[in-house]
């Protein structure tokens, strides 16, 4: 199956975003094996979070009308934040994926979604935070929490994620303000972790 996997993606992805993609396959299985989660699993949604990273926009405008996803106003303008929903129909018809765990986590890799599972965490974290993103201070502190605790650290993923779009005025997908709203109420009822 992985094989498989990097086959296609071999054809469908340059060399530099396969890395990232790789890194991002053992970052989560690194995460998912701190936090007792199924590694296997982990390592199936990181392999496969960015299959739909180059479809053209028209591409994933139709596979995600076809799906019945709904295409709110910023994906309308910024198709390409369909990638992750649509890797995961990918997941599906191609590579037969059939576990909701896995195939929600390739789905809200990007923007995550409030109440999402740890495993979605994982991904999500791994995404932003594998080794290939830099060795900025910021980013060094957000991977020691990701080690420390999974919804500080996809709060405080949000807010720097927010504010590298803020700081190149990009539209803002609201759904992103969402997690991280919800991750800082989660984060808050573990009364032992706040102090
Ligand atoms: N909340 C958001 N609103 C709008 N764009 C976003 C949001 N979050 C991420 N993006 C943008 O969507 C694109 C895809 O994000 P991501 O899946 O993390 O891809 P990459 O691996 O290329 O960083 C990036 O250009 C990113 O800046």
């Amino acid at each position: 199956m992985r094989d498989q996997v990097l086959t296609w993606l071999d054809d469908n992805v340059p060399t530099a975003r396969m890395q990232h993609i790789l890194r991002v396959e053992q970052m989560s299985m690194e995460l998912a094996r701190h936090y007792h989660l199924n590694v296997e699993q982990a390592a199936q949604a990181g392999l496969m979070h960015d299959l739909a990273k180059y479809f053209k926009p028209e591409r994933l405008l139709r596979m995600a009308k076809e799906a019945g996803i709904d295409i709110d106003p910023i994906c309308a303008a910024t198709p390409h934040l369909l990638h992750a929903d649509v890797s995961a129909i990918v997941a599906k018809e191609q590579f037969a994926i059939q576990e909701d765990a896995v195939l929600n986590a390739i789905a809200l890799h990007t923007l995550g979604n409030p109440g999402m599972s740890e495993m979605s965490c994982v991904v999500f974290l791994a995404d932003s935070l594998e080794p290939g993103r830099g060795d900025t201070p910021e980013l060094e502190n957000l991977r020691k929490i990701a080690h420390i605790d999974l919804h500080k650290a996809v709060w405080l993923t949000c807010d720097y994620c927010v504010k590298h779009l803020l700081n190149t005025r990009r539209l803002i997908h609201p759904r992103m303000i969402l997690t991280r709203n919800w991750a800082v109420q989660r984060f808050s009822q573990k009364p032992e972790l706040t102090q």
